[in-house]
């Protein structure tokens, strides 16, 4: 039985996002439609889901003192982590003490903060298929892993970033000092390592969003989503849509592997597995232990999106991964440098019929900064991806 309170009082059922960008904002709004007092913790004031939780707290996250303090002072229910940037063992040590629930565990966040944890268990651990990669603290030791196997064309991460920050495709040994340097400057929190990976010559990658959810008799069943393919330019995505035709074998692989990381990672609630296609071989990436950006496209394509499905996953609830539509997503960048940007032509943006908007209300722009989305449902995915694009290309960001 899952009983829930009132929100603002005792009883209330209390659940704190660290990290409220735009797929936390949505996750805050999922929760208060089911009656929970929601708290958004960013490492910024006013971030989207700071403006429509119940408490917006603003520390550094990737500190573990404050976050200690605050996860003890504030004593919510249920933490949802929704960015890397996390002090993670903090969370481990409060798991542990029985001092927070964190989803979908604190292993699973410490795990997936950083690419060298979820690369070693998946590769290593589970045996999955993955690019060849190598973790290395200097320029030298990058370079000796490119010659002694790696090879070109590869790519150069951060182990701790998100959104492309810091990575980029080394073609030739003229780049790779290149890369270090973007690498050394893009993560989101520094620590001087990287991943570097044979680069994989897909067909297509996919996000498999993967469900763990309580079943009517009380154990976790998994469920998948249907697959959502996306285009990513620069390590981040600007546009996604689902159904992504699979074939039958490969489309067995893709969920074969989700359900591996995913059993092992443990826990209630979303996963954005992500995976790259080549006939019917497939390869691990990495994995969201939360809602993932390309994930976006749900809100016009499943009768539950991502960010439901986490809130009804978290609390215990009946979730469903059924299809609506065909839908697509298209990302609006920012533009410009600049605070408190305006947005012009959403009225036209809105007049492409079967489409929607999200402007996230970030405070502060910059030129590749993610501001907003457009999402859009069509009779094919053909059709949907047209309409977000056409919906998005509308809308005109700057300086106000
Ligand atoms: N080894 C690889 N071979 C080919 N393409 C790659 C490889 N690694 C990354 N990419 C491309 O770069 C994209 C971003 O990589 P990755 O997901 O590792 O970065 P990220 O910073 O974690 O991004 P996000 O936070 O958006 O998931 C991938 O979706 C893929 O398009
Ligand atoms: N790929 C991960 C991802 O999309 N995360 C989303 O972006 C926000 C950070 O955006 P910002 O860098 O613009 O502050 C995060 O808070 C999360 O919502
Ligand atoms: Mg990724």
């Amino acid at each position: 039985m899952t009983t829930i309170g009132s929100p603002l009082f005792p009883n209330a059922t209390r659940v704190m996002l660290l990290g409220s960008g735009e797929l936390g904002k949505e996750v805050i709004i999922a929760l208060q439609r089911l009656g929970v007092e929601t708290i958004a913790v960013d490492r910024y004031e006013n971030s989207p889901g700071q403006q429509v939780a119940h408490h917006a707290r603003t520390i550094t996250m990737s500190d573990p003192a404050q976050l200690k303090a605050l996860i003890e002072a504030e004593r919510p229910d249920i933490v949802v982590p929704e960015i890397e940037a996390i002090a993670t063992q903090a969370l481990v040590e409060l798991e542990a003490a029985g001092v927070a629930r964190v989803i979908p565990t604190a292993r699973a966040a410490r795990l997936t903060m950083d690419r060298e944890g979820i690369r070693r268990l998946a590769s290593e651990t589970l045996g999955l298929p993955t690019s060849p990669y190598a973790f290395c603290d200097s320029l030298q030791a990058m370079q000796d892993a490119i010659d002694a196997g790696i090879g070109y064309p590869c790519v150069v991460k951060p182990v701790m970033s998100s959104s492309g920050k810091g990575q980029s495709k080394v073609d030739g040994p003229g780049q790779v000092r290149e890369a270090w340097d973007y690498a050394m400057a893009g993560g989101r929190v520094s620590h001087g390592r990287v991943i570097v990976e044979g680069f994989i010559d897909f067909d297509y990658e996919i996000t498999l969003l993967t469900v763990r959810a309580r079943g009517a008799d009380g154990e976790i069943q998994t469920h998948f989503c249907d697959p959502i393919g996306h285009l990513q330019s620069a390590g981040d995505y600007i546009e996604s849509w689902q159904p992504h035709p699979m074939s039958s074998v490969a489309l067995q692989e893709a969920r074969r592997i989700a359900k591996a990381v995913t059993d092992d990672l443990g826990g209630q609630g979303v996963f954005g597995v992500e995976l790259f296609v080549k006939h019917d071989k497939v390869w691990f990436s990495e994995v969201s232990p939360r809602p993932h950006d390309t994930g976006l496209v749900t809100m016009a394509s499943q009768w539950q999106s991502e960010f439901e499905l986490h809130a009804r996953a978290i609390l215990g609830l009946p979730v469903s991964t059924a299809l609506r539509s065909p839908g697509a997503s298209a990302v609006i960048y920012g533009g410009v440098d600049a605070q408190g940007i305006a947005y012009d032509s959403v009225a036209e943006a809105l007049s492409v019929p079967q489409t929607d908007l999200r402007l996230f209300g970030k405070p502060e722009s910059y030129v590749h900064r993610r501001m907003g989305v457009a999402v859009a449902y069509g009779d094919t995915v053909a059709d949907a991806r047209q309409r977000a694009k056409a919906a998005a290309a509308c809308v005109k960001p700057r300086r106000a």
